[in-house]
């Protein structure tokens, strides 16, 4: 029978370093199980992997939170791609895939680089120690998202508190989401009005979705609730993308000398912060039949829990320096964005933000190192920052 473990992973310690439970899963066995929660756990790349892309066994439309649909009630209705199989889940992505595809983002490029300088230029002035998590990880994003999306200028602050409930969400019903229940009709009621095609701009991956119902790829029923995918999953995220990779190049300096001497590298260093700190630490998916991984069985019914920050950092896959930051790694297989049917449709996006913002930052920026503790924002699903104070001296 099958290895298992009391430790809770979404207790506030466990939330904060994680890194001595997933050694420990991973030495447990490729399959155990999570006595506190009565789930499976994945811990190792390989199994990680073939779970993310075996959709038909390891299914989303029960959920990818701890809740099964299929049993209780969602919180919201679900969504039409993270929490929908094929054949549902097609044309939804399908549609997301073109509107946030790189030849879209093409537009978008130059502008959000313009935006990447000012917003350092004004970080800059205000001198070089500061809280990077207010002033920059938080701030491009709320800038630069918006508006790509269309939403009117009132009300976006309630973005990153829609975020944070919904990726505690994902998780138990523990104090972490408990304390933030409270909001949740209020936050949800923004949300859902911001998807209604009179609240979005003419322009814009909102009008771009509704442009896509019109030529009948979607139905009219369905455009706001793909509109509600990006709200959901198009801040947060970044957001703590962001913060991974200053985070990474504050504690290794000599990579942030690396990426100044080649600004090129500004993407593989984003995706090589992914992997090394995956700011989504965890999922769920649930067994659609008795299916079997690395060679033990699973019953029907069964919630699955991939922990994406223990693979990503199985020296199984990785080799020794699993645990260390380095641009000379090639880090594409990582399953920071997921892997498979499901695979991140944002991807680019982030990409882009992050790249307008460390492109920004080489050039005016010589060194960057921490001016105190960072101090993390717990939360039952993602890696996430509070704050980050950093020390930089000019270029
Ligand atoms: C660093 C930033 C990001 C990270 C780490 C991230 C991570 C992920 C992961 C791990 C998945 C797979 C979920 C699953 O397999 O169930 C995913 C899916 C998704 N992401 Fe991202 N994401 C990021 C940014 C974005 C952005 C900027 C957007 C929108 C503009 C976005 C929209 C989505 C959507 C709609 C899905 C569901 C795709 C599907 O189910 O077909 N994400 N993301
Ligand atoms: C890592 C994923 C759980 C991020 C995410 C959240 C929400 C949605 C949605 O479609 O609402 C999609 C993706």
């Amino acid at each position: 029978h099958l290895p298992t473990t009391d430790v809770d992973p979404f207790a506030p310690e466990v939330l904060t370093d994680p890194l001595a439970f997933h050694e420990e899963l991973r030495a447990a066995g490729p399959l155990v199980r999570l006595t506190r929660y009565d789930v499976l756990a994945l811990g190792r790349y390989t199994d990680v992997r073939a779970a993310l892309v075996d959709w038909q066994s390891f299914r989303s439309g029960a959920g990818v939170g701890m809740l099964n649909f299929h049993t209780e009630t969602p919180w919201r209705p679900p969504s039409l791609l993270l929490e929908a199989d094929p054949p549902h889940h097609d044309a939804p992505r399908r549609v997301l895939g073109k509107v946030l595809g790189p030849r879209a983002l093409r537009v978008l490029r130059e502008r959000w680089a313009a935006d990447a300088e000012t917003l350092v230029d004004e970080v800059l002035a205000g001198g070089y120690e500061f809280d990077a998590v207010p002033a920059l990880t938080e701030a491009f994003p709320l800038r630069v998202f918006p508006d790509a999306v269309g939403l009117p200028e009132q009300g976006r602050e309630n973005l990153l508190p829609y975020g944070d409930l919904l990726f505690n969400a994902f998780g138990p019903r523990n104090a972490l989401l408990e304390e933030k229940l409270p909001r949740l009709g209020e936050l949800s009621a923004w949300v859902n009005a911001q998807c209604a095609r009179e609240a979005l701009a003419g322009e814009g991956f909102g009008a771009d979705i509704w442009a896509a119902a019109d030529r009948g790829d979607i139905t009219a029923e369905q455009a706001p609730l793909v509109v509600r995918s990006l709200l959901s999953a198009g801040v947060d995220t970044t957001v703590t993308g962001l913060a991974a990779v200053l985070h990474a190049v504050a504690r290794y300096p000599e990579q942030w000398a690396r990426l100044r001497a080649d600004p090129g590298l500004a993407r593989v260093a984003f995706d090589e912060a992914v992997r090394w700190e995956s700011p989504v630490q965890t999922f769920f998916r649930t067994t659609a039949t008795d299916t079997e991984l690395a060679g033990v069985r699973i019953p029907a019914g069964r919630k699955v829990l991939m922990f994406l920050g223990s693979a990503n950092r199985d020296p199984r896959h990785w080799g020794p320096g699993a645990g260390t930051f380095d641009l000379d790694r090639d880090p594409s297989g990582h399953v920071g964005f997921g892997m498979g049917l499901h695979q991140c449709v944002g991807q680019h996006v982030a990409r882009l933000e992050a790249e307008a913002v460390l492109t920004a930052l080489a050039a005016r920026v010589a060194t960057i190192t921490p001016a105190g503790p960072p101090r993390r924002r717990p939360n039952n699903t993602m890696r996430a920052w509070a704050s980050m104070p950093l020390r930089v001296t000019p270029a």
